[in-house]
């Protein structure tokens, strides 16, 4: 009788048919990683003060000197004997007479203060020997007449005011220990203490090597064809910093073996850590993981881990210093960078291990993920609406994404043997960084109308995050209290009212602007040109040769499109975008032929329009947040004149 295979062996026979050397679990890759390295704290080095921020105490410091250094007043006012103000009170005041100096901040005393005496002293004046106590000016009176004294109605304790020598930090105390990173408070005890200099463990130098003949620096403008700016380098340098190394970027290199096995033998020489982004994959010019065999031993310790993303990250050593060769793919290789590498640069730096912090969540659309990876999926985090949880909404945005990684809150993972996590479940969201929830949470569909209202709310002081996931999206967390706006543009075909015939108990209805939507072409096309938009799309929808770009389902514009469509699925209704621009871009590169967008980035992309459906982009907001301060913000910007004037000039028209 033959059976199914299990779910382990299905997983295992697609693991086979990997041509990585072996395809590992994270762990087992740490695991061989960490046992081929040496990871104790670099040497030390000394750096003066002023270098020492961030850095990592070498050894346990002492205190050179004493602070204070000398016994010192702490008050404006007379240095003298305790003893001699005993029994002082309002009807029998004691008279001590005044010596003839003054005890300036720096002045080094010369009388004694004798029984009978006081000195004047200035707060950090250094206490004339004879002297035990100090009483503040204004509990002293100046006699008239007979030669210098002062007069004191109340007894002085022994020591008070005085601040005495080493009392704050003495010399050979313990000032800092190993292991401590240095920030100003510790630069301050050090300078107070007698340092000028400090011994710190030396920065890990991690040379860090793009590779793909698409590279370019970023910046680069105009954009030659089918080229990327290198991000990888750019955040992988400030990575390494952030987490104590010292970054080494050594550019772009082509896909050529060669000149990159040679490249990579200088970073060895140089560097106590080697870092790689790209080329690790399948592809004909995925070279930087093949000339790793080359470089000694042990050479490849991983390549191929269970996880998503960052299947084929390549771990290595020569010798026992890391080499490292990250997916290409941004969001890989720095989700790889953080979980694989970022523990190597810390123990190396003398840092500690990260401090990580987990949240539960609840997981607010279902996600889908591939079975025999463990999948991490990046979610933006939002409060439920009692306030007291979380919601996690995936970003959707892939291993690709430039964007994925930085503006998430944080990941969770859905495990190897699942293929997807369901909406509502649970899940455990490790933070990246610090998780700072926005003071408003918008939800639902984006409109570039939003970003100049959002601009007035920054310009307050006021956080706000939009996640794009449409009009249907938005509504759906308002309808459970999870944003506090949902912006969305929804056609009824029934009644051909705009989103109202939606409004339900507990939702209000703010109305936001109009935005014409219409027929995006590229200029002269004679398919377009001139036609009324309805019957452009006629004809567009019934001409195999003409290509449209769609959008995402969900969507508004989806939504009118379909409409409008009748049930026709012309060419390219396949390629479904998630925004206007992606749309225009489309069309303005060629291809596609049409698609539907907003007037105002039809304008921004040069491209003809045809008019379509004056529609209605408005809020709905969830009655239970509508006090809410940054609720209150937006409303109010919402009707200034200034943001009117704003969408006037983008193309909008007041609702
Ligand atoms: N046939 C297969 N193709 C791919 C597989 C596979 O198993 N079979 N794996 C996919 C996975 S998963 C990943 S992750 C990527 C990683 O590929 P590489 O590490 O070889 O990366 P490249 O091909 O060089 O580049 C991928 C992608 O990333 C862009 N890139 C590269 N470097 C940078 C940089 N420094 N800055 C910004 N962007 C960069 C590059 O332009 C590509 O778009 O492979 C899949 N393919
Ligand atoms: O493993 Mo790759 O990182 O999915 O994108």
């Amino acid at each position: 009788m033959v059976t199914a295979p299990s779910l382990t062996e299905q997983v295992r026979r697609a693991a086979r048919q990997e041509q990585f050397l072996e395809v590992l679990s994270a762990e087992e890759a740490t695991r061989r990683f960490r046992a081929a390295l040496d990871l104790a704290p670099l040497e030390a080095e000394t750096v003066g003060l002023a270098e020492a921020l961030h850095r990592v105490v070498a050894q346990g410091i002492a205190a050179a000197a004493d602070a204070p250094p000398f016994d010192r007043s702490s008050v404006d006012g007379f240095a003298l004997r305790a003893a001699d103000t005993a029994g002082a009170t309002e009807a029998s005041p004691r008279r001590l007479r005044l010596n003839g100096e003054v005890l300036a901040c720096g002045t080094a005393p010369a009388i004694e203060v004798l029984p009978g005496t006081a000195t004047a002293i200035a707060t950090g004046g250094v206490i004339p020997r004879g002297a035990d106590a100090v009483v503040m000016i204004e509990h002293t009176e100046l006699e008239e007449g007979g030669g210098a004294a002062i007069a004191l109605r109340r007894a002085a304790a022994p020591g008070q005011f005085i601040g005495f020598a080493g009392s704050d930090i003495a010399r050979g105390e313990a000032l800092l220990r190993a292991g401590t990173t240095i920030t100003s408070r510790e630069i301050g005890m050090l300078a107070a203490a007698g340092h000028a200099t400090v011994p710190v463990v030396r920065r890990p130098r991690v040379a860090i090597l793009s590779t793909g003949d698409e590279l370019v620096p970023p910046g680069t403008t105009p954009l030659p064809p089918g080229a990327i700016p290198d991000s990888n380098a750019a955040i992988l340098a400030a990575a390494v910093a952030e987490h104590g190394g010292e970054p080494l970027p050594l550019g772009i290199f082509r896909d050529d073996e060669a000149v990159l096995e040679q490249a990579v033998r200088r970073a060895l020489e140089t560097a106590d850590l080697v870092v790689m982004s790209g080329g690790t994959s399948k592809g004909a010019g995925d070279v930087s993981h093949r000339i790793i065999g080359r470089l000694g031993p042990p050479g490849v310790l991983a390549h191929g881990v269970a996880l998503k993303p960052g299947k084929p990250l390549c771990l290595a050593a020569v010798g026992r210093k890391p080499l490292v060769v990250l997916p290409g793919f941004p969001t890989s290789a720095v989700f790889t960078f953080h979980e694989f590498v970022v523990p190597v640069i810390r123990a190396l730096a003398g840092l500690p291990p990260r401090a990580e912090t987990t949240l539960e969540a609840s997981l607010a659309i279902r996600t889908p993920s591939e079975l025999g990876r463990t999948e991490y999926v990046m979610v933006s985090l939002s409060e439920t609406a009692d306030g007291e949880g979380l919601t996690a909404w995936p970003l959707g945005k892939g291993s690709g994404s430039v964007t994925a990684f930085s503006q998430a809150d944080g990941f969770f993972a859905i495990p190897a043997l699942a293929q997807g996590a369901e909406a509502g479940m649970p899940v455990q969201v490790r933070l990246i960084g610090e998780a700072r929830l926005p003071e408003l949470s918008i939800i639902g569909s984006h409109c570039v109308g939003l970003d100049d209202v959002l601009e007035v709310l920054a310009e307050q002081g006021i956080r706000a995050r939009t996640l794009a996931v449409g009009s249907l999206g938005g509504l759906a967390a308002a309808r459970r209290g999870e944003c506090d706006l949902a912006p969305a543009h929804l056609l009824d075909a029934k009644t051909g009212l705009y989103n109202t015939p939606w409004l339900e108990a507990g939702l209000r209805l703010v109305p936001g602007w109009r935005r014409i939507q219409g027929v995006v072409f590229r200029p002269g096309d004679a398919r377009f040109e001139g036609l009324d938009g309805a019957e452009a799309i006629r004809r567009a929808a019934a001409d195999p040769a003409c290509l449209l770009v769609n959008r995402n389902a969900g969507s508004g514009t989806r939504i009118l499109l379909d409409g409008l469509l009748g049930g026709a699925r012309p060419p390219g209704y396949p390629n479904q975008p998630k925004s206007h621009n992606a749309v225009a871009t489309a069309v303005a590169q060629g291809r596609a032929d049409w698609g539907m967008a907003i007037g105002t980035v039809a304008r921004a992309y040069g491209l003809g329009f045809l008019p379509i459906a004056d529609e209605h982009y408005d809020f709905f907001v969830p009655e239970a947040r509508l006090e809410r301060p940054a609720l209150q913000a937006f409303l109010a910007a919402l009707e200034s004149d200034a943001v009117r004037e704003r969408l006037r000039v983008l193309g909008f028209t007041p609702a």
